[in-house]
């Protein structure tokens, strides 16, 4: 079988104590979790559980104490600094806010266009490429001229999207993507995320506390707990014999899912798993 596109194993990573908190604190103890190309896997779990720390550790952004995070088979660590430029172009992330993390100075084609003429790509290609992403997250071209102030939560959410889609990437960390925006406008963008990955084969990452979401989008679920994995598995499998006291009790928490949508998703992912066995 093939290399997952993302292998995290026995992941530490420990913040520098500060302030009231003068002890380091382990806010990853030995989380192992893979990604297949083109696979989602969801992250769930409370508030403070360590979710965005893994996020962030997959970006290069956390302190890593120990264990190991690979990429098509290549310890992430390690890399030369050209190979980590590639890297950056190939993880990318959507966070959750995009009132904040869009630039208010800037046009949405100016947002666009930034991370394509960093890499080198000609002003002319960029502008190109812009008209292109608009339409992939079903943006009118019109709307490179305005600025970010003139679109609603989930418009902008379409913008970060189109950003994160700009250089190809393989690999999407999302970080809780919808939360806030309003439950309809939620989902129209999470099948957009979907849609997406239909098209491009992109996996993400997908962290949410909200269980209705993540098992809305992904392939498989795994669920944290106080910085550990504490079960995973496919959505279904883990809802249906949860182990752990805390999923159990997530898991009373949740409305229950289409059940058409999950019978699409663990087919897609039986596809998936196929393709990786071919190599
Ligand atoms: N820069 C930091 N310095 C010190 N402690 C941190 C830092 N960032 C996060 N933490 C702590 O690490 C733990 C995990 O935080 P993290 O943000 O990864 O959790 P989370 O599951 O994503 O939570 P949320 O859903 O609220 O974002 C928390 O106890 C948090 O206080």
């Amino acid at each position: 079988m093939s290399a997952p596109l993302l292998e995290v194993e026995n992941l530490e990573v420990e913040y520098p104590g500060k302030g009231f908190r003068a002890k380091p604190f382990r806010a990853l103890k030995g989380v192992s979790l893979d990604i297949l190309p083109g696979e989602t896997v969801g992250l769930v779990g409370e508030s403070g559980s360590g979710k965005t720390t893994l996020g962030r550790a997959v970006l290069g952004l956390a302190p890593v104490t120990g264990g190991s995070i690979r990429y098509a088979g290549r310890e992430i660590g390690q890399l030369h600094r050209r190979e980590r430029r590639e890297l950056s172009s190939e993880i990318q992330v959507v966070f959750q806010d995009p009132y904040s993390s869009l630039n208010p100075a800037l046009t949405i084609e100016q947002i666009l266009i930034e991370p394509l003429t960093v890499r080198g790509v000609s002003t002319a290609a960029a502008k190109q490429r812009v008209a292109t992403l608009l339409e992939q997250v079903g943006l009118p071209v019109d709307a490179r001229s305005r600025l970010p102030r003139e679109f609603s939560g989930g418009q902008r959410q379409r913008v970060a999207i189109a950003r994160a889609l700009a250089l190809d990437p393989k690999l999407i960390v999302c970080d809780e993507p919808v939360s806030a925006l309003d439950l309809s406008t939620q989902a129209r963008v999470l099948d957009l995320f979907i849609e997406i990955q239909e098209r491009t084969g992109v996996a993400y990452l997908f962290i949410s506390h909200d269980l209705a979401v993540v098992r809305h989008v992904s392939h498989r679920v795994a669920v944290m707990y106080r910085g550990e994995i504490v079960e995973s598995g496919d959505g279904d499998q883990v809802t249906a014999r949860p182990e752990h006291p805390y999923t159990q009790k997530l898991f009373m928490a949740a409305p229950v899912p289409d059940p058409d949508q999950q019978e699409e998703r663990r087919v897609a992912r039986r596809r998936l798993m196929a393709i990786a066995a071919e190599g």
